[in-house]
């Protein structure tokens, strides 16, 4: 580089150091103010996490962007400017239906970002007893995927416990193909899951069809196994390859494209109103001639919008079932209240599950 060159870069450098002063003078200032907000937010007895106003603050932010800070990164970069100032208000425990590296992880780390501290759980119910019995703040399961349906375990904790869903998170399944090297000459095999390895089929078939593809039983353990053996490949998440030290050789090659699962945050009390919520609820109703048609019908009435119906045998009730309503809204409005009301005077048993901010 000729020396004018090393000039120009210097003074650069120079002005970046500068706006870097200035953005680490606004985190610190920004931190206090969050603080402040801990300590008004405890004299009301008032939840520190509040997810409807982190929804607002990187929406707001987005849409006031021009540019050339990508948007994507401004949500990125607030997550851990919020989940860092949380972990000031009160150091977050969150429990997830793990092994680590698993997708409810990365949900887990994309809800709460990286300061909170994320404990891997071994099934569904012990996420639920963990927030029920105040050893985790929260709880993340899985609750639906685009490809696969329900997951009619967490719908089915809802029954007996009176944990309530406080967000949801959408997570968009990508599987990614890893290795030590990230070469894709270096691979003499690939390992995943076999649900992993057969969303990913044709992409294998096209790229590598001499490749053995072997079973693991999990994309986590895939990725531990890579990472002792750079012949190996595996298929699994972007955690997994951060985690185990892999490199990506190849991302997102699940072939079908539009792969999301949606996620829930679990926690012990219920949320209040953002102006963009959604409200589930779970009901039993009675056997008789006509119910289906009533149980709906408050909502039509008052234009409220149903996102999703499901409903589960009651296990000790031979073809009864309990049913599981998604709906737009939040019950301290008027009109869900009223609907909710109704639908209830056709109910043997009726539970509010949440009401928490629509992801968008
Ligand atoms: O606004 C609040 O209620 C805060 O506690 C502040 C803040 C933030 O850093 O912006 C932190 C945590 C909450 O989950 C939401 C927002």
């Amino acid at each position: 580089m000729e020396k004018k060159d090393l000039e120009v870069l210097s003074k650069l450098r120079h002005k970046i150091d500068t706006i870097d002063d200035e953005i680490l003078d606004l985190l610190n200032e920004r931190a206090r103010v969050a603080q402040d907000i801990g300590h008004a937010k405890a004299g009301q007895g008032l939840e520190f996490y509040n997810p409807g106003r982190e929804l607002a603050v990187f929406e707001r932010l987005i849409a006031r962007n021009s540019g050339p800070f990508p948007s994507e990164a401004i949500r990125r970069v607030y997550r851990e400017i919020i989940s860092a100032s949380l972990s000031l208000e009160q150091p977050m425990k969150v429990a997830f239906f793990g092994p680590s590296a698993t997708f409810t992880h990365q949900a887990a780390q994309k809800q709460f970002g990286f300061s909170a501290q994320l404990v891997a759980q071994k099934s569904i119910p012990a996420v639920f007893e963990e927030v029920r019995r105040g050893r985790a703040d929260y709880g993340v399961v899985p609750v639906e995927n685009t490809t696969e349906g329900i997951v009619s375990h967490t719908l089915d904790m809802f029954v007996e416990s009176d944990l309530k869903i406080n967000a949801e998170i959408l997570l968009e399944i990508s599987h990614d193909l890893l290795s030590l090297s990230g070469k894709m000459e270096d691979i003499e095999k690939v390992l995943s899951h076999p649900q992993a390895l057969a969303q990913c089929r044709h992409w294998l078939e096209e790229n590598l069809p001499d490749v053995p593809l072997v079973d693991a039983s999990s994309t986590a353990m895939a990725a531990r196994q890579a990472a002792e053996d750079s012949s190996v490949a595996a298929i699994a998440s972007e955690i997994a390859a951060s985690l185990y030290g892999l490199r990506i050789v190849k991302p997102k090659i699940q072939d079908n494209t539009n792969n999301l699962t949606r996620f829930l945050v679990v926690g012990r009390q219920l949320t209040s109103p953002t102006g963009h919520d959604k409200t589930s609820v779970l009901f039993i109703v009675a056997d008789e001639p006509g119910v289906l048609c009533r149980m709906l019908g408050p909502f039509n009435k008052r234009g409220i919008n149903l996102s999703k119906i499901e409903s589960r045998p009651i296990k000790t009730k031979a073809w009864e079932y309990i049913f599981f309503l998604d709906l737009e809204g939040h019950v301290e409005d008027a009109a869900v209240a009223e609907a909710l009301e109704d639908l209830q005077a056709c109910c043997r048993s009726f539970k509010v599950l949440g009401s928490y901010p629509r992801c968008r």
